[in-house]
């Protein structure tokens, strides 16, 4: 927090309007209260989807946030945290998009008054970024099954969970998966065959899906998760907490840097944002780290986990 109470507590709020289909004048309106009581300057930006990255950069360069708060999903956060790379500026998350992968590995609290808190308080954690295939991955990255369902999510009408889940049935009819790819991490090649390949930072999917049991925010290193077929009993598994996986279902590769060599051309997304069909993803932990509001006990186990 300021130590000088003449300077103004600057707060740069980026909404995205259509972001998980939520009507976000509540939680503007709410801030924008918070923001009044503390006699700080509060500049909201509402994201257009075209000349975001343009625009906004302009606005911080012009603004000097001491704080950006977000509403909208991950593909909003990551639009934020292109932009600073090394700018260390603190950002305040509050989920309103129809994928909250990274909000949800936060475990923030329900009410629009506490997440407000949390995004406004003084608990942070320092999240490592991964740049896979040269686009910034804050969450999740993958190939296959979960990349399909996204692109078929993309081109239907109906948003938020509900439009995920409505996928779900014809992708896994339509897929042609397993397929085979090898891995290398560290000079070492292994040969594999799967219906889906994560690249993870953290421990869950927006979902709520935990499939990175050993995922850390802030460990330098990512996880690169092998999901050898497609399983329901292991699938229902991974949204209880500490389960664990057969091997024949689930292979695990921790890494920092790897590269992935697929023998056909797979779906893949990132962050929840499908990017096409590819037969190559490189991956690598960034030397920059974003600096994330977050509710004390998890920035106190972050600080014991580190
Ligand atoms: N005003 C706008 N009109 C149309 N699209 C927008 C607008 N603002 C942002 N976008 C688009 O929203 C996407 C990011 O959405 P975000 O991830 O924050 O939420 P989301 O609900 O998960 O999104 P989606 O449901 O589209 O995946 C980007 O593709 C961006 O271009």
């Amino acid at each position: 927090m300021l130590k000088n109470m003449n300077i103004k507590y600057k707060v740069l709020f980026v909404v995205n309007p259509i972001s998980g289909g939520i009507d976000k004048s509540v939680i503007v309106e709410h801030v924008k209260e918070r923001m009044a009581a503390r006699k700080g300057e509060l500049h909201i930006y509402y994201t257009n989807g075209k000349n975001d990255k343009e625009e906004l950069t302009d606005v911080i360069k012009d603004f000097k946030p001491h704080r950006i708060l977000i509403a909208g999903g991950d593909g909003s956060i990551k639009l934020v945290a292109e932009i600073l790379k090394d700018d260390i500026v603190p950002i305040g998350l509050i989920p309103a998009g129809s994928a909250n992968g990274l909000a949800e590995n936060l475990n923030l609290p329900s009410t629009t008054e506490e997440i407000a808190d949390i995004a406004l308080g003084d608990n942070f954690v320092e999240v490592d970024c991964i740049m896979v295939n040269n686009e910034l991955c804050l969450h999740i990255s993958d190939i296959g099954l979960n990349a399909a369902l996204i692109k078929n999510y993309e081109e239907g009408d109906v948003r938020g969970k509900l439009g995920y889940l409505i996928q779900s049935v014809p992708t896994l009819i339509k897929s042609d998966f397993p397929f085979r790819f090898s891995i290398s991490i560290k000079g070492q090649t292994m040969e594999h065959e799967a219906v889906l390949v994560a690249i993870a930072n953290a421990k869950k999917y927006g979902t709520g899906s935990r499939i990175n049991p050993d995922g850390e925010f802030n460990d330098g290193i990512f996880e690169i998760l092998v999901f050898k077929k497609f399983d329901i009993p292991q699938i229902l598994k991974t949204f209880q907490e500490n389960a664990e996986y057969e091997k024949d279902f689930l292979e695990i590769f921790p890494a920092s840097e790897a590269h992935i060599k697929c023998y056909k051309k797979v779906p893949f997304q990132i962050d929840g944002e499908y990017r096409g069909e590819v037969d190559s993803v490189n991956a690598k932990i960034t030397s920059y780290k974003l600096k994330m509001a977050c509710p004390p006990e998890f920035a106190q186990n972050a600080a014991k986990s580190r």
